[in-house]
Parts: structure tokens; sequence; C-alpha cells
């Protein structure tokens, strides 16, 4: 039999894994397990303290009541809490040939009972070989930093015109999202398919305009996750409302994909001009894979699309929280920008990136403090030792990177935003464990379109910090977590033209 080196490195680690000294998965402390409500009893109102909207806080408490590993039953499903770095590293060394995560489970069920649109039920909720097969075929043109660079004209314009129309000389903003939202869609749409949506165009600035429907859609489904993850042998048997919920807005969202897939595909503007490695778009890309179809292609676009707008939206939202409450680091963040940007229009060139050193500080210190998920899910490949307790393979296993993130024992002064921690040679620098900010994941099921975002976010980053200083006008902001972290306030901003 032939032995590949992925698989003689697995043999090995579950050969160590196997710990034969370890506490048995039986004493792993955690909340009392009710008959009927398992541990769910702990999110019920008076007589429980843990709530699913802030899962932040229950991770929190969570660790501080039971420590570093702790065991729930929510409802006859095992779970597992991890909040140790050397046991977030040891899961994801125990996640297999194909990670698998348990998510989206509504997503598939919908996707799965329309078999003469869909394959599959696409990236986000498949596991196996057949998520490897999407993977492995739609991350091509993703995956390389050459690639994602292609990008980068069209994005940058898309950032230039975006400051242009929404902040121009200086404003105030009271309520930023709704329009980072636009800015994040736009995005998304180009690198997609290659064209302007036309997202800042006051013809779409009305609630029944493509650009409004698309971003309530993308956030309706997406704060329908958790809930339909978690009530899964109920509407399996009959339509719940927030199933009904979730169907109303994938439909939305197929039609707008299914009407431009097929312009795409019917349409041939002879008298256009011949696309070229910078003007071809993912979707031109994904129509020519052998390995894919029409079908896999519908999926896949409408996966990127809800995977891209709320996460890039609510990160750029904290990073201007960050931003404009810290003058010295906004100071520090100009400087670095009229370096790098002379004109208030020069572009963000790759070289540019290469040498935004501080820029990339600010955006790894926000992801520390707002990462865009509390954390990660995974069905452990093996059995694996965490924390002196030995934990049986297919264990659902929770990791929770911002609670870890924000402790005193992972980080000095840890509520304070700080981007010299990641500077090389600045005396705040810090020597941390790799698997404490990891916003993205990790592994070979990382975010699929990482480099895309963050090239996104720091161009965002640098053009901000280069034409307007900022004063931040809102209160306090912390995450709810309808299931990726989102802010609980008003984004409230004073913009200055430098
Ligand atoms: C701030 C930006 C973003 C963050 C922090 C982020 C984070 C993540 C995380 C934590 C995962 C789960 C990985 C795992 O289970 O190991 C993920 C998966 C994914 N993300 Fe992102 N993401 C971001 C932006 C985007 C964008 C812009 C897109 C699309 C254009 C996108 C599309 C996806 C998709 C399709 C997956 C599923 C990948 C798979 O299961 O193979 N994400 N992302």
């Amino acid at each position: 039999m032939e032995v590949t080196k992925r698989g003689l490195k697995q043999l090995i680690s579950s050969a160590i894994q196997a710990d034969v000294s370890a506490k048995p998965f039986e004493c792993i402390p955690g909340p009392k397990s009710l008959p009927i409500l398992g541990g769910l009893w702990k999110y019920l109102p008076l007589i429980g303290n843990y709530d699913l909207n802030r899962l932040h806080i229950t991770g929190y408490k969570m660790q501080e009541e039971y420590g570093s590993l702790v065991k729930q039953n929510m409802g006859g499903e095992v779970i597992v809490n991890v909040f140790d770095p050397s046991d977030i590293e040891q899961v994801y060394k125990s996640e297999g040939k194909f990670p698998a995560r348990r998510s989206h489970l509504a997503v598939a069920h919908y996707r799965l009972s329309r078999p003469h649109l869909y394959n599959t039920g696409g990236l986000l909720p498949t596991n196996g070989s057949e998520w490897w097969r999407l993977r492995s075929t739609f991350q091509k043109p993703l995956a390389r930093i050459q690639d994602v660079r292609l990008f980068l004209p069209s994005s940058d314009k898309i950032i230039g015109d975006f400051l242009t129309t929404f902040i121009g000389e200086g404003v105030v903003i009271y309520d930023f999202l709704p329009h980072i939202s636009r800015l994040n869609l736009e995005l998304t749409w180009s690198a997609l398919f290659g064209e302007r949506l036309g997202s800042f165009h006051s013809t779409q600035s009305n609630c029944d305009s493509i650009v409004a429907g698309l971003i309530e859609a993308t956030e309706i489904a997406n704060s329908c996750i958790l809930r339909t993850d978690m009530t899964e042998t109920i509407w399996s048997k009959m339509k719940t409302p927030i199933y009904k919920k979730l169907e109303k807005s994938l439909s939305f969202i197929e039609c707008v994909v299914d009407k431009q897939l097929n312009k795409i595909t019917t349409v041939t503007d002879e008298s256009a001009p011949k696309k070229t490695e910078e003007t071809i778009s993912l979707v031109d890309k994904y129509l020519k894979f052998e390995e894919s179809d029409l079908k896999d292609v519908r999926g896949m676009v409408s996966d990127l699309i809800l995977g891209g707008i709320d996460t890039t939206s609510y990160t750029s939202c904290f990073i201007l929280y960050h931003i404009s409450r810290n003058k010295f680091v906004q100071e520090r963040l100009k400087a670095e920008a009229l370096k790098l940007l002379p004109n208030a229009n020069s572009p963000v060139s790759p070289s540019v990136l290469n040498e935004a050193i501080y820029s990339r500080a600010i955006l790894k210190e926000t992801f520390r403090l707002n990462p865009i998920a509390t954390g990660i899910s995974r069905n452990l490949d093996q059995d694996t030792t965490l924390s002196g307790y030995l934990v049986p393979k297919g264990t659902l296993i929770i990791t929770h990177n911002l609670v870890a993130c924000r402790l005193e024992k992972n980080f000095k002064d840890p509520l304070t935003f700080l981007p010299e921690r990641w500077i090389r040679g600045s005396k705040d620098y810090c020597n941390v464990s790799p698997y404490l900010v990891l916003p993205f994941s990790h592994g070979i099921r990382t975010c699929i379109a990482r480099r895309l975002a963050e090239q996104n976010l720091l161009s965002f980053i640098l053009k901000v910090g280069r034409n307007y200083s900022l004063e931040w006008k809102g209160s306090q902001l912390d995450v709810v977590t309808p299931i990726i972290c989102k802010p609980d306030n008003h984004v409230a901003i004073a913009f200055k033209s430098i």
C-alpha cells in the first residue's frame, strides 16, 4: 500500500494522540446535563446565564466556570469547547484529510432539494471528498497571491469611488455599516463577474433595488444559520418560520446569480474588447473548469456572495472603530499611508501592499480583538488528547479564539488596541502561539477568499488613513453573534479630509 507524506504524518500524529494516560472523556467538566434539555437550560432566561446572541461572553463565562476544556450537551449533541492555544493546535492537527464542520445544514437541505439547480449542498456545508472536489477546483484563482493581485486595479478604483461618493471632503456619518456593506458587495461582485453592479449609484438606494435586496438577503441568511443548525430535527420534518426565512433569502440570491450566469453564458458581445489576464473574472475562469459544471458554479457563486459581504463589512467597521479612537495609531497610519500613497488618488499597487507594515499590523490587531468568528467548528478525525482528556474521534469541537485572544494569560493588556504587538523590533512586539489569532482559520479548510479579503481590507485601511482624519462619535462597540460577530451598535464617525 502506498503511504503518502500526508498520510504518514497523520499516522504518526494519531500514534502521539492515542494517549493511554489521558483522563476519560466523561470527566471533562461542563454544565450539568438535565433530562431532555441536556445543557440547554444554561441558555434559558432566569435559570441560565448563557446567551446565544453573545457567544463570546458565554465562552468567557464558560472557561471561568469550568476551565480550558468544557463539555456541553446541546439537546443531545455533545460539544467540546476549547480555549487553550495548544489544544486549538491539536484540533487542527486532528482534522484529517477532509476537515469537517457541522454548519449551514439548512443551506445544504435547500440546495439538495433542487437537484435540477445544484449538484451538492455547496462548499460551505459540504464535507468529505465532495467538499474537496469543490474546494480544489474553485480555490485555484484565489489561492496564489499573484492571481489575487490581478483584482487590485479594480478594487482600488471601487474603494476610491466609495470614498468620494460617501465621504468626499469630510462628513459625520452616524450609521456607516449600510454604506460599507455596499462597498463590500461591489468588491465581491466585481471580482466574481468582472463588472460593476452600481452599488453606490442613487438608483440603487431604494429598498427594492437589487443591491439592497442582496445585502438584506445575505444578512438574513447568515443570521439564520446558527438557529437552523440547532433545530435540524424540527425543520427537517416541517418547515419552520426560521427555515422559511432562510429559504426566501437563498432563493433571492439564487435568482440574481442565475440571471447573471444566464447573461454570461448566453449573450456574446462581439464588439466587447477581448478579456485579458487582468480583466477575466472569477466566474469566467470557473465556467472553463472541466472538473465542475454550471450547477457547481451556481452554488459556488452563491456561497461567495453569502461569505463575502458581512465578513468584510463588519471587519471594516471594527477597523474604523479602533483607528478613530486611537490618535497615536491614526498618526502612525497616516505617516505610512502618505509615504506609500503620495497623492490623494495614488493607486494601491502590489509593492504598496508589500510595504504596508503598519496597516497590516492594524488589521491583525483588529482581528485579535474583533475576529469575525468567535472560533471554528470541527468534527475530530481521530481520538485526540486535549488538556489531558481523551476526546474520541467524531466529537464536535468549537474553538474559542476570540475569548483566548482577550485573556491576560495570552496577551499583555489584552483589551488595549496595540498594533505594535505585531511589529518586529517594537518594544511591544509579542511572540505568541500562532494558534491564537486565526481569523480566517487554518489548514486546508481556511477561508477560500482569505487573500482577496486581506487585500481589500488593507487597501481600505491605506486609502482611509491617507485621506481622512477620523473621530469616533458612537458609544462603545462590542459584538452580537447571530453567527458571525456583528457590531452591536451604530458605527458613527466624523471624517475630515487631510
Ligand atoms: C474579514 C474577512 C473574512 C473572514 C475573517 C473570513 C473567515 C472565514 C472563516 C473563519 C471560515 C471558516 C474556515 C474553517 O472552517 O476552517 C471561512 C470560510 C469561508 N469563507 Fe471566509 N472570511 C472572510 C471573507 C470572505 C470573503 C470575502 C469570501 C467570499 C468572497 C469568503 C468566503 C468563504 C467561503 C466560501 C468559506 C467556506 C470555505 C470552505 O468551507 O472550504 N470569506 N471564512
